[in-house]
């Protein structure tokens, strides 16, 4: 079923008035690499839909707010807004309930997940969104985004009902959307794990992968050519640490939430910043420690100065050549990152072990 059926599905029945265009009043909060925006808060008959989303509007808002706190501690967690009347940042998430009537089990749970308190993004984006605001919330990888749109969702949805579809919530993966179901149910913290090698594409993957799994590496792949069911058991055995190194293509890595990984092995270059900062965002997660290490070829220069400014940017020590490089245009830059460049195989000519006998190999070695 591809996604304009299961859009029809969803929307079946569903009223909703035409928006002229995108909301076009929203403010923007720029602090560091965060950007926020949040509509502003209208009388007109357009936001009706808002309105009935927002059975938690009449709660009391967060007492006594102090101005220059509020301020205080935006800055002192990034956090950058724009819009009219923004709710203070959630300080702990003991104030869901508090200030917000937010279910109590809800609280609980992320409590009993181990989070302390709300991330810089959760203390921004989940206030607004539980007074009914729009939002369009920017913040690193691995900062906890998927907490920040789930806990407002799973409040305003208040108890069970038969209703149909409440919330949908797009994801360009099954794997994501696992993951994201995963935490809607509470996910536990993945362990031991080693490595991600992120390749171009599917092709690249699966020859990495047989030269890899020849050096007797504990390794497997994730493509779009394995069955949903083989994927899955390869993301679980990830997550257990039962594989050290787990190879996938971009779109398969994008978003995927292993806690553990120490390593990202850019095997073959970004062709852009956003998929660069995607991708080591595999590691380096939930304030833990993690390195990158991406490969390039004279191939990939034209892209080379984007990224490196990136790495730049973040404080990372940049050879000079690399920022001084010739400036690609859009155009070429938008070619770029449309096409995959054409690599020699990956292969030191040794032979293709077939799977089973790979896992064999693999099981006689862990009894040795
Ligand atoms: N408040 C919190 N305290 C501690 N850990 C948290 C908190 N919220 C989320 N996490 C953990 O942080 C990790 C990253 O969260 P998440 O996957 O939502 O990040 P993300 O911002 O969506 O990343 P990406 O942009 O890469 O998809 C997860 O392991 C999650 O369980």
């Amino acid at each position: 079923m591809n996604s304009d059926n299961v859009l029809n599905i969803l929307w079946r029945g569903v009223k909703s008035k035409p928006r002229k265009s995108l909301p076009d009043k929203t403010t923007q909060v720029t602090q560091g690499d965060e950007v926020f925006k949040v509509k502003k808060e209208e009388s007109t008959s357009d936001e009706s839909d808002v309105e009935e989303v927002t059975h938690l509007q009449s709660v009391k808002v967060k007492a006594e707010a102090n101005p220059e706190h509020i301020v205080g501690l935006r800055k002192k967690n990034n956090i950058t807004v724009k819009g009219k009347n923004l709710p203070p940042p959630l300080e702990s998430f003991d104030e869901l309930a508090s200030v917000y009537g937010v279910d109590e089990n809800i609280v609980n749970n992320l409590k009993s997940a181990g989070y302390d308190g709300p991330t810089p993004i959760q203390m921004q984006a989940i206030p607004a969104l539980l007074k009914g605001r729009q939002v369009l919330a920017c913040a690193p990888t691995g900062s906890g985004k998927t907490v920040a749109f789930l806990a407002p969702v799973l409040a305003s949805l208040g108890k069970p009902s038969r209703k149909g579809f409440r919330a949908l919530i797009l994801s360009p993966t099954r794997e994501l959307a696992k993951q994201i179901f995963r935490e809607c149910t509470l996910l536990s913290a993945g362990t031991g794990l080693k490595a991600n090698y992120i390749t171009k594409s599917k092709d690249r993957a699966k020859q990495l992968f047989d030269e890899l799994i020849y050096d007797g590496i504990n390794v497997d792949v994730i493509h779009s050519d394995r069955t949903q069911h083989q994927r899955d058991n390869v993301v679980r055995a990830f997550r257990e640490g039962k594989i050290w190194v787990l190879i996938c293509t971009d779109i398969m890595g994008r978003g995927v939430d292993f806690v553990g990984i120490k390593l990202v092995v850019n095997y073959d270059f970004p062709n852009s910043a956003i998929s660069y900062i995607h991708r080591i965002g595999r590691t380096g997660r939930a304030g833990m420690a993690g390195r990158a290490v991406t490969y390039f070829t004279d191939e990939d220069k034209p892209a080379l100065r984007t990224i490196a400014r990136v790495m730049k940017d973040s404080g990372c020590p940049v050879p000079e050549y690399m920022l001084s490089l010739k400036k690609t245009s859009k155009r070429d830059r938008l070619k770029m990152e449309n096409t995959v460049p054409d690599r020699e195989d990956i292969s030191t000519g040794a032979p293709k072990l077939k799977r089973f006998k790979t896992n064999q190999k693999l099981k006689k070695n862990s009894v040795q």
